[in-house]
């Protein structure tokens, strides 16, 4: 019999989460019947989603949501052999069982080299949102410019590295030096540490003058809230996350957007990308031979046990992340 160790929400968050918030347990599971396989998690995702969904959707007790490469340490399942690897969405478990019904396999033609935790990332769903973002949201078009936030992480990263393949100049904006080092380094035309300038307003116009066709919003709240007068006429603002905004007790008050959204005929739009499985196969196929082209660059930060899972959730709500935040188990 094998024994599973699980994380689960002891508490709700208030504000920050914090490591009492969260309790780990032992499971033990049962034999596998005929149809069933074992799988042993290797990569497990931290996301900020799991932060305002725990809220909606979640009741003290129960097992952190989320993502994992998993691989097949048994099977009485003859359509999945032992050592396959796949895509699950089992929550904060080391093991688990599965009837393959709720299994993705990893994109055809992934070769052995690349790491399959970039299924989780830019090559998974956060690599996807910012494809459907830019391209089906935003609909950027060749030599417009592109403003991204988080820029530096799993999804700002592909952004900008997209904007660029889509013939777009691209403007950053991250929460470090290092992190706007790692920016320009990948090819982001301009790029600003929005904890340090002196005025993000001001920062915005130096980086472009003329403002932006498209703004891939990863942040909300007052970011957003300045950016929205930097918009060109007709520009799009793609809303993907509010990350600024999951940790509030109280929630933040305006200024309010429906002038500067006149004023400039623009368009507004909220996604989830879960949504937009019908680009999921072309899109997945893209981001898979970028990466390989060597047109796609990729960082993970990596965070070492499956017992640091809080730890490295934490730690990327607080921006420690460089590129893709995952735990290895
Ligand atoms: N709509 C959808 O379908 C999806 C939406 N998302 C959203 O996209 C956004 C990015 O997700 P993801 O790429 O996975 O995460 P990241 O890898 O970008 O990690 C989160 C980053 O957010 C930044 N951050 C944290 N707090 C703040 C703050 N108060 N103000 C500004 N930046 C902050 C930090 O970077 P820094 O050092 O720069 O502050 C941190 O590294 C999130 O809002 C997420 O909810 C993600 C996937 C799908
Ligand atoms: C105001 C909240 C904004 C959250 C934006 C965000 O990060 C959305 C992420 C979703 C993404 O589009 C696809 C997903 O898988 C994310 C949602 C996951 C929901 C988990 C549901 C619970 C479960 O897995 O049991």
């Amino acid at each position: 019999m094998v024994t599973a160790k699980v994380w689960v929400l002891k508490k709700h968050f208030e504000g920050f989460p914090k490591p009492s918030d969260f309790e780990m347990k032992q499971v033990a599971l049962a034999n596998l019947k005929d149809g069933e396989l074992l799988l042993e998690s290797v990569f497990l995702s931290v996301d900020p989603y799991m932060r305002p969904y725990s809220k909606r959707d979640m009741k003290e007790g129960d097992v952190m949501i989320g993502t994992q490469v998993a691989r097949i340490v048994e099977s009485k399942n003859p359509a999945f052999a032992v050592g396959t690897f796949v895509v699950a969405n089992r929550g904060w478990r080391t093991h688990f069982i599965s009837d393959g019904k709720d299994l993705n396999l990893l994109p055809a033609g992934w070769p052995e080299s690349l790491p399959k935790s970039l299924a989780l990332g830019t090559v998974g769903m956060p690599g996807l949102t910012a494809y459907v973002g830019l391209f089906e949201i935003c609909k950027m078009k060749p030599g417009e410019t592109v403003l991204v936030n988080a820029a530096a992480g799993a999804v700002g990263s592909v952004v900008g590295q997209l904007a660029k393949i889509g013939g777009c100049k691209v403007v950053g904006c991250a929460g470090s030096d290092s992190k706007v080092a790692y920016l320009k380094n990948i090819g982001f035309d301009e790029a600003f540490n929005y904890k340090t300038v002196a005025s993000l307003d001001e920062a915005l116009r130096k980086a472009s003058p003329d403002g932006y066709d498209c703004f891939f919003d990863n942040v909300g709240g007052e970011f957003a809230s300045i950016a929205i007068n930097h918009m060109k006429k007709f520009g799009r603002i793609a809303v993907c996350g509010a990350i600024s905004q999951y940790n509030d007790s109280v929630p933040q008050k305006g200024p309010y957007i429906q002038i500067p959204m006149i004023f400039n005929e623009l368009s507004m739009k909220g996604f989830i990308v879960s949504s937009w499985h019908n680009h999921r196969e072309e899109g997945v196929k893209a981001l898979l031979k970028w990466v390989l082209e060597g047109k796609l660059k990729y960082h993970e930060q990596v965070t070492e046990r499956f017992e640091n899972m809080p730890a490295a959730f934490i730690g990327m709500l607080k921006g420690e992340n460089l590129g893709k935040a995952v735990v290895k188990v």
